[in-house]
């Protein structure tokens, strides 16, 4: 086994898929655990890799441990491994507030240790993932882990104290997106469009404009005032956000999530 998963639900899913895709491990160096036999045999069924109920025999087969449980069971998980874990192993937290100091007290050895901060985009390849890693991973190791992240989408490494700004800004985000996705159809809805076709629309300009950024370099203000024609129709529309807040509401969400990731 290269790689196992303590959790296999939506998160570790869609990693998964990634790696499978760009043939990073392949389905039977992969180890995955749930809490039932439903979540096992689910994960069997929809990833075709080795599943177990036991994390043990997920750290015993595997040197590298992602932690793919909800922040509340971490600790009862790495109490569960315990001693299972060795000096030789990895382990990988994705749960925000989850620190490294942390997750090396909790581990009670020196071994090596990295964050991820993920989302859920990664299921289609196109992820966004933040990591970080204490002192005991070398740079080669880094370079075989960001193999992993890079596998389901893009990857930037930053230092610990931006993890919880990552999370907000990356692991919450697509939720706010698929809820202005959500209202733009609503919107088109309102105006008589057919609400499949209205989210074709509203999910393909998100697309379309991230792409814009992503591509041109150009500064998503310099982007949005090529879309306003003098006393046209987009102008009016972003006067109604500027009034609505907007840009306010968007900015005191990220940081109520990045504050509350600070408090796990
Ligand atoms: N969902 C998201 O968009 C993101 C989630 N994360 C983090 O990823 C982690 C997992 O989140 P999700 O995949 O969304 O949760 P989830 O609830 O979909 O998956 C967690 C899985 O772990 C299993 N599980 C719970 N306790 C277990 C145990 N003791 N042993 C083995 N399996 C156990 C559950 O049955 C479930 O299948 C969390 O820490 C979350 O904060 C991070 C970034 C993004
Ligand atoms: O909501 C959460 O806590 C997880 C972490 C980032 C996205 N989902």
């Amino acid at each position: 086994m290269k790689i196992g998963f303590i959790g296999c639900g939506n998160m570790a899913s869609a990693m998964i898929g990634g790696i499978l895709r760009q043939g990073i491990f392949s389905k039977d160096e992969i180890i995955v655990s749930n809490l039932t036999d439903e979540g096992r045999a689910r994960s069997e069924k929809t990833l075709g890799v080795v599943t177990t109920l036991n994390n043990n025999e997920i750290v015993r087969s595997a040197k590298t441990v992602v932690l793919a449980v909800k922040p509340q069971f971490y600790e009862k998980v790495l109490t569960e491994v315990h001693d299972s874990l060795t000096t030789e192993h990895t382990i990988i937290g994705i749960a925000p507030g989850k620190t490294l100091a942390w997750l090396e007290e909790k581990a009670g050895l020196p071994l090596k240790v990295v964050r991820f901060m993920p989302n859920t985009p990664a299921q289609v390849g196109a992820g966004m993932t933040a990591v970080c890693t204490n002192d005991r991973v070398s740079e080669d190791e880094l370079a075989e882990i960001l193999k992993i992240t890079d596998s389901f989408g893009c990857t930037e490494v930053v230092p610990e104290r931006l993890m919880d700004a990552a999370g907000a800004v990356g692991g919450c985000s697509p939720a706010y997106v698929f809820m202005f996705i959500e209202a733009m159809a609503d919107a088109a809805v309102s105006q008589g469009m057919p609400r499949k076709q209205a989210y074709k629309f509203a999910s393909q300009t998100v697309l379309g404009s991230a792409k814009m950024v992503l591509e041109t370099g150009r500064h998503p203000g310099d982007l949005k005032d090529m879309v306003c024609s003098p006393a046209g129709t987009t102008i009016e529309g972003v006067r109604t956000l500027e009034k609505s807040g907007f840009r306010s509401a968007v900015f005191e969400a990220l940081t109520a999530a990045a504050e509350k990731g600070k408090k796990l």
